[in-house]
């Protein structure tokens, strides 16, 4: 029996894969690679955590694991109580999935006859389906695509209608794999404002790989980091950047070419021409910081850039090094 404080749980949780890499004429040596090395957590029914870390960290093969695709090489893992590489059909009705750069619909169909085949796919009870579909389509805005052809749909358009396909069978469970990648600012946040409120009204829970800090912002209270197949940190977004120190970066257009602003908690790391780039603490924000400048400078224009996870990551480790 799952506790609903364990509902997804991980102990130890290991994948190994064995590799052949050439290593001369018709020289082939074996080695490991250990993807997953151990990783414990667990997450409680109804939360919604990041789960981020560099490039090749290990974020894919726990996703994949935890859908039941790949096979842990060691440890125990649980999905609602269900070991997932054991019973991957049972547990694929109750987890969605959806993968940002892959999608899960039939590109040259109609995006409607993607949601019939799933219909049938899932056996989904007739009324639950038309339920679902209904509210997806409409806080989706899905209502004027539903007879294009997945293949003519935007990538927004796109990653809309795959949120709304890993959502008709009503899963308790959601991963959601780089859900905001290539999207414009508009349809990022209609994609978050969506996931917010199916997090808190459905109670779904939902673990969101991504490389883009502002979704774990808006969206998630707590944050684990992966590197190397191992969890460096698992807590609140706020201590993580307290632990990386990580800066956001002010982008300011200026009037004219002027000499380097001065203004406190702040610093100029590059001028160019009108513009000027000035880093600021990523835990503090933006607003007083925009009215100190207007205050004295004549800005035109500015915006805000977010630190990307890479590097806060890759700055707390700089610091780990050497403390
Ligand atoms: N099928 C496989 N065979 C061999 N090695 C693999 C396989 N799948 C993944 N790996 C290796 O395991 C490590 C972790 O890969 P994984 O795809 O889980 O990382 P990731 O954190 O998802 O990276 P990304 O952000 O680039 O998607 C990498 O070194 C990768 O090369």
């Amino acid at each position: 029996m799952t506790s609903e404080s364990d509902f997804i749980e991980l102990d130890g949780v290991e994948k190994v894969f064995d590799v052949r890499k050439k290593t001369g004429f018709l020289r082939r040596e074996k080695h490991e690679v250990r993807a997953v090395d151990g990783i414990t957590f667990t997450v409680p029914r109804g939360e919604m955590v990041g789960y981020i870390g560099p490039n090749g960290a290990g974020k894919s093969t726990t996703i994949k694991m935890l859908t039941g695709i790949l096979t842990p090489s060691g440890g125990r893992l649980r999905v609602a109580g269900i070991d997932p590489s054991r019973e991957r059909t049972r547990l694929a009705r109750r987890i969605g999935v959806v993968f940002g750069q892959r999608t899960t619909l039939w590109w040259d169909l109609p995006l409607i006859d993607s949601y019939r085949l799933m219909h049938r796919m899932y056996r989904i009870p007739d009324a639950r389906f038309k339920e679902n579909l209904d509210r997806c389509v409409e806080l989706l805005e899905l209502s004027a695509l539903l007879d294009v052809p997945v293949r003519q749909l935007s990538l927004g358009q796109r990653m809309r209608g795959d949120i709304a396909a890993a959502l008709l069978h009503d899963p308790e469970v959601l991963y959601l794999d780089e859900p905001t990648i290539g999207l414009d600012v508009i349809s990022k946040a209609k994609v978050r404002e969506f996931l917010r409120d199916l997090n808190t009204e459905a109670g779904t829970t939902v673990l969101l790989t991504t490389h883009d800090l502002t979704d774990i912002e808006m969206l998630c209270k707590r944050v684990m980091v992966i590197d190397h197949g191992r969890l460096m940190y698992d807590g609140p977004l706020a201590g993580l950047h307290e632990v990386g120190e990580s800066e956001r970066t002010l982008v300011v257009d200026l009037e004219r070419e002027l000499p380097p602003i001065e203004v406190e908690s702040a610093r100029v790391v590059k001028v160019e021409g009108p513009r000027q780039w000035l880093a600021f603490p990523a835990a503090e924000s933006a607003a007083p910081l925009v009215a100190r400048i207007a205050a004295e400078y004549p800005m035109v224009d500015l915006s805000v850039r977010e630190p990307d996870i890479e590097a806060v990551i890759a700055k707390m480790y700089a610091e780990k090094a050497t403390s």
